[in-house]
Order: C-alpha cells, then sequence, then structure tokens
C-alpha cells in the first residue's frame, strides 16, 4: 500500500503522488490516465480536483524534489503556484525542511514555510519565475502584436484591454468590472479550444481592483475549465496590476488577492532586468487515502478498494475565509 494525499491551495484542489515511495514509478501514459480518472468530477475520488501534483526525486543540482502537474485532462503544465505550495509543505514535512528548492519543468524555485495563516492553516512562499511578455513564450499567433500589456484586442473581446504573461506557464489577462466577469467562461472556452490564436490553450484570468494593492482575480484554467484559484494566475495578474496602474500597487510590498477559493498574498520583484514573485498562501492537506500501487498503474481507484481518512484541517480552513471579508463576482 501507499498513500495519496487530498490538497488545496486556496480550495484549488489537487491530489499529490510521492513516487519516490513507489517500488516502481507510473510512466507517463499511467500518469495521464490516473489523473483523468481521479481529478473527474463525476466519477473521481472525493469529488475530484484540478489536477495531480507528482512528487519526484530532484533532477537539478541543489534541489530537493520535483514537481511535475498533471491538469485534469491530462495535459502537462510547466508551473502552478498553489500546488507548490502545497508539494512545499508535504516534502518540508517528510524531509524537516523549512527553506529549499523544488524542480519545475523550466527552473528550480525556492520555497519556504510561513507563519500560519490562522490556527491549523499552515502557509507556504513560492518563487514564481521566470516571468516573460514574449509572444512566443506564451505562445500566440495572429494578434497583431509581440507583446500586450493592456492592450486593446478586438480580435478576442471587442472593448476588453488584455496583458499577456508567461509565469512561465501562460497567462492572457484582463482587468474588468463588476459586469465584465460573465466573459470569462465564454472566453476562457474558445481559447481552450479550437481557435485561431492560442494553439496550446491559454489560462484566462480576469482581475477587478478593490483598491491600493488589493485585486480580486476568477480564472478560467487551460486543462482544466472554471477553478476555485490559479497561484500563478493571481501572480502574472498582480504583476500586470502594477505595470498598469503604478499608482496603486507597489512592488517590495504584499498585494492581498481574493479568489473564489480564499485570499493569498503575492509580493512583486524586479531585479537585476527579471521579475519574479512571491507568492503566499494556505498549504492545507484534507485527506490521506491508502490505495494500492497496482490501482495507481492501471488508474482504477475507487472508494472500494481505498481507505479515506480526513485530516480536519478543512475546517479550520472554512473558519479562516468565513473572517475574511472575502468580495464575490
Ligand atoms: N492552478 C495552477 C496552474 C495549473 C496549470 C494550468 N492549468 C496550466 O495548464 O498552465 C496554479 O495554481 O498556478
Amino acid at each position: 500500500m501507499t498513500e495519496l494525499l487530498k490538497v488545496h491551495g486556496s480550495q484549488n484542489c489537487f491530489f499529490i503522488l510521492d513516487q519516490t515511495k513507489l517500488q516502481r514509478e507510473l510512466t507517463d501514459d499511467e500518469l495521464v490516465a490516473l489523473a483523468q480518472q481521479i481529478t473527474s468530477k463525476e466519477h473521481g475520488l472525493l469529488g475530484g480536483a484540478d489536477g495531480v501534483l507528482v512528487v519526484n526525486r530532484p533532477v537539478r543540482e541543489g534541489a530537493t524534489a520535483q514537481m511535475r502537474v498533471i491538469n485534469a485532462d491530462g495535459s502537462e503544465a510547466s508551473m502552478c503556484g498553489n500546488g507548490l505550495r502545497t508539494v512545499a509543505r508535504y516534502v518540508a514535512e517528510r524531509d524537516n525542511l523549512e527553506d529549499f528548492k523544488v524542480d519545475t519543468m523550466d527552473a528550480s524555485l525556492r520555497v519556504r514555510k510561513q507563519p500560519d495563516l490562522a490556527s491549523g492553516v499552515p502557509a507556504f512562499a513560492v518563487e514564481i519565475s521566470p516571468v516573460r511578455f514574449n509572444k512566443e513564450a506564451l505562445p500566440y499567433d495572429h494578434l497583431g502584436h509581440d507583446r500586450l500589456l493592456n492592450t486593446l484586442v478586438p480580435e478576442l473581446l471587442p472593448g476588453y484591454r488584455f496583458s499577456g504573461i508567461a509565469v512561465p506557464n501562460p497567462h492572457l489577462i484582463s482587468f474588468v468590472d463588476e459586469n465584465g466577469f460573465k466573459e470569462l467562461g465564454p472566453l476562457g472556452e474558445w481559447l481552450n479550444g479550437e481557435n485561431p490564436y492560442f494553439s496550446d490553450g491559454v489560462n484566462v484570468n480576469f482581475g477587478h481592483i478593490l483598491g491600493p494593492n488589493k485585486i480580486f482575480v476568477k480564472t478560467y484554467e487551460r486543462g482544466v475549465g472554471f477553478t476555485n484559484a490559479c497561484g500563478t494566475g493571481m501572480s502574472a495578474t498582480s504583476l500586470a496590476f502594477a505595470l498598469i496602474h503604478p499608482e496603486l500597487a507597489s512592488f517590495g510590498k504584499p498585494i492581498t488577492v481574493f479568489n473564489p477559493g480564499g485570499m493569498v498574498r503575492t509580493i512583486l520583484h524586479h531585479e537585476n532586468h527579471r521579475y519574479w514573485i512571491e507568492l503566499i498562501g494556505n498549504a492545507t492537506f484534507t485527506h490521506r487515502i491508502a490505495v494500492s500501487e497496482e490501482s495507481l498503474h492501471s488508474a482504477t481507484i475507487t472508494d472500494q478498494n481505498s481507505k479515506v481518512v480526513p485530516t480536519g484541517e478543512q475546517e479550520n480552513y472554512l473558519k479562516f475565509i468565513n473572517n475574511l471579508d472575502k468580495p464575490e463576482f
């Protein structure tokens, strides 16, 4: 037997699979099948999830572990900010560490334990980088702009201004008023299906400015659909906020980012001509699930052949967000 963990950051939910604990690692095809099976909202485990976070041995010098991100549809993402916080906590507790590096597809990223957000709500800070703006990094084509920064793009949505930022997974960002959110679903669905512009799909984030250093962000995720929160999306949207509205957003100071599932803080940095972002938020473990290695390989995990033990942490998390003055859109 081995263990899966059900976890979340701002209720962006995942299963963590630590392959270093297995006798035989899953092949890539097996990982895709497992992700599609257990994350399904209708037939998956514990109501499904947005993806699977695979913990492997490190691949670069100086890192403690590697995280791979398999989206619910089986596609692989280069990064996941909310997921990295939960993997950071998992590896910190496994190896008794507080400050270390985790390999992701494009970079080794620093992760650090933080003071709890509230009683029983553990928190981690993770580095979000590299940051790129060029159209090849997203990628997009046929839009007539090499970069998008608060740019009117009528081909996407008339009257809406867009920014394109890869961190390094791709994000399209628009700041909207209360009524603008209704366009998020149709736009996200279109750009993540057959479309002439984003051949690999794109995470679409709508931000709403609440005040100085305070925003709300809702995301339609590539490979997932609507999500409660997207960590890299909130990081990219914070950077767009500061670049478009320098009078309202600061570098080097926390920006509060509310989302449908909770709240995080981001801190923007610009050093040696490069941007990077710190993402700080909860890393909550909701269930421990005992499964056989065979059911992982064959993607046949059911409530009958697994043993689920709730951790009790979700109650603490819900108490924490119920005490926030969190807006909804
Ligand atoms: N929810 C994540 C991002 C997950 C990856 C995304 N679906 C993609 O394909 O880029 C986050 O918290 O950053």
